[in-house]
């Protein structure tokens, strides 16, 4: 893939607008039509894996479920090893959690505290940023194991909500990237 526009373009027209899912009003970005497609779904593994590159990360963090799917993939490309934030009540271990609001509900998301040491360095990955509740839950927890958190990167934002600010507040100077803004 030779240009970021290029790239946008082609993940752009790979995800399908769903009017009102989960519920009214909400545009639900469908990202199972980038999935179906092996072109477009290895060049956003590819583009998550130079970042986790370009950043020295050692750990992907993805968020459940379709931060899994496109976190893992993120992971073993980059050769670095892949751990699951999930929703509460899924981890078997001790755990560290956070409850947060969407933009269609609330939730609470869990990790294993024993899976991020002091040597990791963790790339948070998830496929939408709308209201930033789930990515700032996140943040919140890596923040509370001992690894150091040195970016997060999703598929899309959504522009027309505050989530952008909301997770640049968070991160400070830690980066933060979204593939596309739609
Ligand atoms: O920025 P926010 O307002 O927090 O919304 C973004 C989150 O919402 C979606 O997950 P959802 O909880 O719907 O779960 P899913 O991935 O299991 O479908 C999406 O995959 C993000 O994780
Ligand atoms: N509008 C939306 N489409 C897809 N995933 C989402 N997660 C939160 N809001 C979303």
């Amino acid at each position: 893939m030779s240009t970021h526009d290029e790239l946008a373009e082609l993940l752009g027209s790979r995800v399908r607008d769903i009017p009102d899912h989960p519920k009214p009003g909400i545009v639900f970005k469908d990202i199972t039509p980038l999935l179906a497609d092996p072109v477009a779904f290895g060049a956003l593994t590819e583009a998550l894996a130079a970042t986790a590159g370009r950043l020295g990360a050692t750990k992907v963090v993805g968020l459940e479920a379709r931060g899994f799917i496109l976190g893992a993939p993120v992971a073993l490309a980059a050769g670095i090893g892949f751990v699951p934030v999930r929703k509460a009540g899924k981890l078997p271990g001790a755990t560290l959690s956070q409850s947060y609001d969407l933009e269609y509900g609330s939730a609470e998301i869990e990790i294993h505290a024993e899976d991020l040491t002091a040597d990791d360095r963790v790339l948070i990955v998830d496929d939408v940023l709308a209201t930033g509740g789930t990515a700032e839950a996140a943040i919140g927890l890596v923040r509370r194991t001992p690894a150091r958190l040195v970016g997060l990167a999703v598929l899309m934002e959504l522009g027309f909500l505050p989530g952008g600010t909301r997770v640049r507040d968070a991160l400070g100077e830690v980066p933060y990237q979204a593939l596309l803004t739609v």
